[in-house]
């Protein structure tokens, strides 16, 4: 469906709420609702403000779905993650989801007649064909199976020689579960080869160190002066150590050269390096091998794992790209596969020196990014994720203000608008990143940027310049992913403190808040057996989970400006983050469209 005409947008009054209320719109991202129990972090840890929205106003409080279907993803038993969180939220209805999308064009075999197969099979006679991608069943950014249907549909469709560059996960699902992945795919490519062609891994690194790095290249980034853009971040010394878990090195984590942790080119050009180029510090002769040894390191994980390359028996790379090769990044979540599609892409490009940019056919899973159209080729079409509620609400006078640390900033501005990057109306949205740490994993600064952005938060809503102010409080997830508890616990607390320095200058304003959470993360810390006891892996050891879970997550309404009857209604009990857009069209006073999942509130006359 395409926009509608200018009347088209035109929100109904709502019959009973007034507008002209401040609104706060907060995401703690990564906090679901669990067992209270020592690997709860948001239980463990002192979080009275959130506390006090359950039990003092029962009415004004209640979960909802953040998981499974209600976010567009293929099964119950999908985790949900902060792009169909963030999606949902925005657009008030659910939209089959990257990973559903590509499941059915497997499922049917519609891909192989699409122009993006179709673009990569025109190498197939006399190159190579590619495959880059985070190898794991987390269903967040990628799935095995599906690269695995990938592979055989390939064989099917004539490729005759297929290189796999892989990136261990570790983040997703349990750390240390990469050699298994590794393995299976070993078996798959070795069936292939019996088949006659050449498939083989050809390189690979832990997704958090090589590749997969986000929000670099999104346009419209909003500086405000004094904060400096990017580019003029201070550089770190030229040999940064990387502090890992509780503190210690992980010693063969050391940048050569780098500066930045996160949000950070060379993440991407050790990737370019070892799957373009064919250079990489760790060669070996098989990937299993490779990922076993370099796991070795008393500190390492699969998250962080250096790059490596798979050599022949003279020790040369048996899997560079070069001209004439077909290439396909088989994530179909956006977020961190934009940057390596930019790099295969565009011809002018100056983030890195490529060295050697071979001339190849180049398809995205999907589409990363509309706006920007890229890649220009891909084997799926992304979700259509149109007439999102920012997009309503500019329409209908809603001055907004959105605000992230950089490794969130995209979830309330992109994801939110439907993957869509920039303003939908510069004059009336102002939207600010303030940049995230660098050189550390979060573990080690737990407290993030979580009052920073409260306090821009605070001096958005106490400006009178905007009707709604939104946030994402990324502590108890970034933290939660590195599966350290005692600095989760500390995260949970910042966060709590931030939406607390919120609602307080909600209650100056008048206004109204709303407090709710993407997905699960923080609230469970451990891998669960059914009936929900902690598993112990072979060595004794507590299985961390360091990845989302299936919990719902809580959603809390107040302020000040709350009308006087306005509660959740109990006729919604399967409400998930896409009711939640309606309700807070609600609360801005507008009647939500009709075609919205319905909202979550209701006005008792008192
Ligand atoms: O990309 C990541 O960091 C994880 O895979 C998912 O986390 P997010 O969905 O909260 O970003
Ligand atoms: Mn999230
Ligand atoms: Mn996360």
């Amino acid at each position: 469906m395409g926009s509608p005409g200018q009347n088209a947008w035109k929100l109904a009054d709502h019959p009973k709420l007034p507008k002209g209320k401040t609104i706060a719109m907060v995401v703690l991202d990564g906090w679901g609702e669990a067992k209270p129990d020592q690997y709860n972090c948001i239980h463990v840890a002192h979080t009275p403000t959130m506390d006090s929205f359950k039990t003092t106003a029962p009415e004004k409080w209640r979960l909802i779905k953040a998981h499974g279907t209600a976010v567009g993803l293929p099964s119950e038993d999908d985790m949900g993650n902060s792009e169909v969180g963030h999606n949902a939220l925005g657009a008030g209805r659910i939209f089959a989801q990257g990973a559903k999308l590509v499941d059915l064009a497997l499922a049917s075999g519609k891909i192989y007649d699409g122009e993006g197969f179709k673009y990569i099979k025109e190498c197939f006679d006399n190159g190579t064909l590619h495959l880059i991608g985070l190898l794991s069943d987390g269903g967040v950014h990628s799935r095995l199976d599906q690269l695995q249907l990938l592979l055989q549909g390939a064989f099917e469709n004539g490729a005759k020689r297929i290189r796999v560059h892989i990136l261990t996960d570790g983040r997703d699902v349990l750390d240390g579960s990469s050699i298994g992945f590794v393995e299976t795919l070993e078996k798959d490519l070795s069936n292939l080869r019996e088949k006659g062609i050449d498939a083989q891994i050809a390189s690979g690194g832990g997704r958090m160190y090589v590749t997969m790095d986000r929000y670099e290249g999104l346009k419209n980034l909003y500086f405000p002066p004094n904060e400096g853009q990017r580019g003029q971040r201070k550089k770190r010394s030229s040999q940064t150590e990387i502090l890992g878990r509780n503190g210690s090195l992980l010693s063969n984590l050391v940048f050569m050269g780098g500066n930045e942790w996160h949000n950070d080119w060379d993440v991407v050009k050790r990737g370019w390096d070892a799957q373009v180029l064919g250079e990489a510090p760790y060669k070996f002769r098989n990937a299993v091998e490779a990922v076993k040894k370099l796991r070795e390191e008393p500190k390492a994980n699969d998250q962080y794992l250096p790059p490596f390359v798979i050599v022949d028996e003279s020790g040369n790379p048996v899997g560079p790209i070069k001209d004439g090769d077909a290439v396909v990044t088989f994530n179909f979540r956006a977020d961190r596969m934009a940057m390596l599609a930019k790099a295969l892409e565009y011809e002018d490009f100056d983030k890195f020196d490529r060295v050697r940019v071979p001339k190849i056919h180049y398809a995205g899973m999907l589409q990363y990014d509309g706006e920007l159209k890229l890649p220009s080729h891909y084997l799926v079409s992304p979700p259509e994720i149109d007439r999102t509620s920012g997009e309503y609400l500019v329409h209908n006078g809603i001055r907004t203000f959105a605000c992230s640390e950089t490794v969130k900033f995209g979830h309330v501005t992109f994801f939110w608008n439907g993957n869509r990057s920039g303003y939908f109306n510069q004059e009336m949205e102002e939207y600010v990143e303030i940049p995230s740490d660098v050189g550390i994993t979060f573990n080690v600064q737990p407290k993030m940027k979580a009052i920073e952005i409260a306090e821009k938060a605070r001096d958005a809503i106490l400006s009178g310049k905007f009707d709604q102010v939104r946030v994402n409080l990324p502590n108890g997830d970034m933290v939660g992913h590195t599966g350290d508890i005692e600095a989760t616990v500390v995260a949970c607390k910042v966060a709590d403190d931030a939406v607390k320095m919120i609602i307080d200058a909600i209650e100056q304003v008048g206004g109204i808040f709303v407090i709710t959470a993407d997905h699960g993360n923080a609230e469970d810390m451990v891998k669960r057996d059914k009936s929900g006891k902690p598993l112990l892996d072979k060595n004794g050891s507590l299985q961390i989970l360091t990845s989302h879970t299936l919990q719902p997550v809580p959603i809390a309404i107040g302020g000040p400006g709350l009308a006087p009857g306005a509660r959740f209604r109990n006729d919604v009990p399967t409400g998930g983050l896409a009711n939640v857009a309606a309700t807070v069209m609600n609360l801005h006073g507008f009647e939500a469209p009709s075609d919205y999942e319905p909202t979550l509130i209701e006005v008792v006359d008192n």
